[in-house]
């Protein structure tokens, strides 16, 4: 009977804990949802209160060093913490089912912190005075901003940003392994993702000098998140993402069928 019982409360326990890890990674995805449409309004300058190039005033220099400072944490974070080494080591101390919602969440604050730290270089580099390409160049960016949307449905949305360990977890199931996959424009392109967000950053109306750090700083920061992203893909997928590699661009789109 004791041990009936005990066997229960086990059980129960359990449930409750897949419970809270659901919780925190619905918590953790809804973060992400705020930081991802606030990041639309701040670098379009589009329905935020702080945008790219408003806030707080300072010297070049302070802004400068400012600036680059915030990049580079997210940089760090969002690189260093996606290593196979790193997710080995500290999923010694955080469960595996809410390791991706932990990255994820991070990721976010890092941003969040960005944009609410960032200093306004406001210079302007150039500006657009046709009103018809204006709207056009800020259509493009809206372009880049729905790649980037439509480009996480492709590839698996819900595991990019937590919600199917977690909801896998819930059930009782294991956490799915990641699959390779090259839906519609992945088959001419490797990296849609980066590719919208670097049309989003650099389709700019008017563009500081604030923004073209912006745009700058992730730019090279995607070349280098490339870079080690493809070495783990290889290492995952084998022959399978060699082959790929000679089949599509990796930024700029084309195919070579056979
Ligand atoms: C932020 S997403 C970026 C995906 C891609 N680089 C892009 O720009 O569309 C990063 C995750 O996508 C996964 N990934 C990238 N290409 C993939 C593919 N062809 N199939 C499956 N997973 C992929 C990586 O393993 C990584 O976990």
């Amino acid at each position: 009977m004791l041990k009936v019982n005990s066997t229960r409360q086990a059980a129960s326990q359990t449930r409750l804990l897949r419970l809270i890890a659901f919780l925190y990674g619905l918590f953790a995805y809804a973060v992400f949802l705020f930081t991802i449409v606030y990041a639309v309004g701040f670098v379009s300058g589009i329905g935020v209160p702080k945008t790219i190039d408003t806030g707080p005033e300072a010297s070049v220099i302070d802004a400068l060093s400012i600036n680059t400072l915030l990049m580079a944490l997210f940089a760090i974070q969002h690189t260093g913490m996606a290593r196979k080494g790193f997710k080995n080591c500290w999923t010694r101390y955080v469960p595996t089912c809410i390791e991706r919602s932990t990255y994820v969440l991070l990721a976010s604050l890092c941003l969040m912190l960005l944009f609410w730290q960032w200093r306004p270089l406001p210079a302007v580099v150039w500006q657009v005075e046709d009103p018809d390409v204006f709207v056009m160049i800020a259509t493009l960016s809206f372009v880049g901003w729905a790649t980037v949307f439509s480009s996480t449905f492709l590839i698996d949305h819900f595991e990019l940003f937590g919600m199917r360990h977690v909801t896998a977890n819930l059930s009782g199931r294991g956490i799915p392994a990641p699959q390779f996959k090259k839906p519609l424009y992945y088959k001419f392109v490797r990296h849609p993702i980066y590719l919208g967000f670097i049309i989003a950053f650099w389709a700019a109306p008017v563009m500081t000098i604030g923004h073209l750090l912006f745009a700058a700083v992730t730019t090279a920061y995607i070349f280098v998140g490339i870079f080690f992203e493809e070495r783990d893909l290889l290492q995952l997928f084998g022959e399978q993402y060699r082959q790929y590699k000679r089949q599509a661009g990796m930024l700029i789109p084309w195919r070579k069928v056979g």
